[in-house]
């Protein structure tokens, strides 16, 4: 049986990355992405700016959407103050499978909690499930046409609260055009916008930050 392509991401972070060392699991996953195959990793250039937002906001309790092989999580987990925790959810069994072991590779398993199950179905249960009151810092990177109705459900949830920094991947493309109009002109956010590139290509993409200031009644 021939292999996926998230399964051959994680070959080569298990030849190529030193256990433990989140770094050059990241390092690996980019050469690999840059010299064998490409994959929909933020990657380096769009990490960079995700690394400055994550270690400015430092959060205690961080989200992500759309896991997929882990890269972004690693990314995140890395920059966590002590006792900080990541929460990711990933809907295809396949690549939680994948990211499990890319987390575990990097010596990060403790500070991430990988819900394997579909954003629509889990938010309303985090309370819950997990003690969630709010999150400091949520990262969207699944399907673009969910961030809208997710960020919806966030904040019927109560899960975000003022100043809850919410980043997301891919506005310009693959786009989120419904998703940028609202958080650009709702007065719930602050919104500012980051130009970079696709990663591994020279296409033009983009990260928006949008931090959340709370409803106005009450
Ligand atoms: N509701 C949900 N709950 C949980 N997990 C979910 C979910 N919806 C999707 N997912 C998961 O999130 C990932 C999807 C990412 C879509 N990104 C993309 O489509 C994408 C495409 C390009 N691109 O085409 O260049 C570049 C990028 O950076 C991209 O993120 C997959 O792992 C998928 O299983
Ligand atoms: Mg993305």
């Amino acid at each position: 049986t021939h292999s996926s392509r998230p399964q051959r991401l994680l070959r080569a972070v298990q030849k190529g990355a030193v256990r433990g060392d989140a770094r050059s699991v990241v390092a690996n996953i980019d050469r690999f992405c840059h010299h064998s195959e490409w994959a929909m990793n933020i990657g380096d250039e769009k990490g960079a700016i995700l690394d400055s937002v994550v270690s400015e906001v430092n959060p205690a309790l961080a989200l992500e959407l759309g896991t997929y092989c882990g890269y972004s999580t690693v990314r995140i987990a890395r920059l966590l103050p002590p006792g900080g925790r990541l929460i990711t959810l990933e809907f295809n069994p396949e690549y939680a499978a994948v990211a499990r072991q890319v987390i575990e590779w990097a010596g990060l398993e403790d500070s991430v909690q990988l819900v394997e199950g579909g954003s629509g179905d889990w938010i309303p249960q985090l309370k819950e499930h997990f003690g969630v009151q709010s999150f400091d810092f949520v990262f969207l990177d699944h399907w673009k046409e969910r961030y809208l109705p997710d960020i919806h459900l966030l904040e019927e949830c109560e899960l975000l609260r003022k100043g809850t920094v919410v980043l997301a991947d891919n506005v310009v493309c693959p786009g989120a055009p419904d998703y940028l109009a609202y958080v650009r002109n709702s007065p719930a956010y602050q919104s500012s916008y980051f130009q970079s590139h696709l990663e591994y290509t020279k296409a033009v993409d983009g990260l928006e930050k949008s931090v959340y200031l709370g409803t106005t009644d009450a």
